[in-house]
């Protein structure tokens, strides 16, 4: 396995196989690629099948644990379920999509190898989803859901980017997930680092301080040390407050709850903004639909090529965007002494001389 100098072991790849998408979030950060907006046809510059799964047979050498196949929009590949068939045994696969392709697909990706599934669903509102994404797949969302579940992936998480527009929803989505066993919910931090518009954010401080209240278990997963929250469903039982397991620092990457309770719904918050503890507990290297190895989602100076590489290149260039990685916040990026962040005097280039 492959460490970092921040002792930060690589167990994940994150691999976007487009950036086109047939949605148009008004958030979108599109994994930091800029614009998903174009035509929805495939395009040359897009990694084939064949350099996807010679990228992932080299990350299995280094005893790469996990892929997760994102976008743009991943299901936008006519080839996906290829991919997925010819990604090495060793991984456990997982697609995060806006679902609403998987009517109709989702038990060949499962039949293929596809494990689970994130799909974002930002509101169980309408009119409120058409806003967000900008379009009106409300509906095919829905049966997106329905047919993920329905073909067996296991567990479905559903995202939420919890921001000015969606804030309100929380309450109703927690519930929505507690009283369907199967559903999982992330809610995640909006991230303005690459999109801008930081006055939509909110302070998840709140949604925590408000799933702490509801949960009857509270435990920390290894990746990102994002806290999980297991919550009951509203059935007029009080579950919270005193019964309450403490939280857990020390739980690794472990799916089942502190306490042995198929019944409660699960809610994690990723909210990586401005948090170097999340940072410093970051275990993924992405590679982008044109092919580069991006250590950092938050940056695009670390770019390294593997067009035309041989495996051996390959495996000299994974390993070289691992040595270079460092955490974000907190090391990439200091606080200021006035409270706010600039990059770090290391990690500035030096100015050409011109004499
Ligand atoms: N800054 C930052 N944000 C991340 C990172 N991983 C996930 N996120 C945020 O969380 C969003 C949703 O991630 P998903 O693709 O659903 O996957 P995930 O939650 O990270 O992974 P699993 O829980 O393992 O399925 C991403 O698009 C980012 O906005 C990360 O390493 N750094
Ligand atoms: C870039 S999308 C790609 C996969 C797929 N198209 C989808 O929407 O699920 C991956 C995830 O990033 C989230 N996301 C996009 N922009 C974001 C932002 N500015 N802040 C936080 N999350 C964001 C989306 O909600 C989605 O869950
Ligand atoms: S569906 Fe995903 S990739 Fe498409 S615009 Fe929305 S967040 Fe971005
Ligand atoms: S180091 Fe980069 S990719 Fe990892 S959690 Fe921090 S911002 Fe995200």
């Amino acid at each position: 396995m492959l460490t970092d100098s921040f002792d930060r072991d690589v167990t994940g790849v994150r691999v976007s196989l487009t950036d086109r998408c047939n949605f148009d979030c008004v958030y979108c950060h599109n994994e930091g690629l800029g614009d998903t907006r174009g035509p929805a046809a495939p395009r040359d510059h897009e990694m084939g099948a064949d350099d996807v799964v010679r990228f992932l047979e080299v990350a299995t050498e280094f005893d790469v644990e996990a892929v997760k196949f994102t976008g743009g929009e991943p299901m936008l590949r006519e080839d996906l379920a290829e991919i997925v068939a010819r990604t090495p045994d060793e991984l456990s696969v997982s697609m995060t999509t806006n679902g609403t392709f998987l009517p109709g697909r989702a038990e060949a990706l499962v039949d293929a190898g596809l494990d689970r599934v994130n799909i974002s669903q930002d509101a169980l509102d309408r009119e409120t989803f058409a806003q967000v994404t900008q379009s009106g797949a409300y509906d095919a969302v829905l049966e997106g859901v329905g047919a993920a579940l329905d073909a067996g992936l296991d567990p479905v998480k559903l995202n939420v980017v919890v921001f000015e527009r969606t804030a309100g929803y929380v309450p109703e989505m927690v519930e929505h997930v507690a009283a369907n066993p199967g559903l999982r919910l992330q809610l995640i931090e909006y991230m303005p680092e690459l999109t801008g518009n930081p006055e939509w954010a909110i302070d998840m401080a709140r949604v925590h301080d408000w799933l702490a209240e509801r949960a009857v278990a509270v435990a920390n997963r290894e990746m990102h040390d994002r806290t999980r929250y297991w919550i009951a469903p509203d059935d007029g039982d009080e579950r919270g407050g005193e019964d309450q397991v403490p939280i857990t620092r020390d739980s690794v990457d472990d799916e089942s709850p502190p306490i042995d309770d198929a019944s409660l719904g699960l809610v994690e918050i990723v909210d990586p903004v401005e948090n170097p503890t999340f940072c410093a507990n970051c275990h993924r290297v992405r590679v982008t639909h044109d092919g580069f190895l991006k250590g950092c989602l938050n940056r695009t100076d670390d770019l390294r090529s593997m067009g035309e590489m041989t495996n051996s290149e390959i495996r000299e260039a994974f390993r070289e965007v691992v040595a270079n990685r460092v955490p974000f916040y907190g090391e990439y990026m200091v606080r200021t002494d006035e409270g706010g962040w600039e990059v770090n005097d290391e990690y500035v280039e030096p100015r050409a001389s011109v004499d």
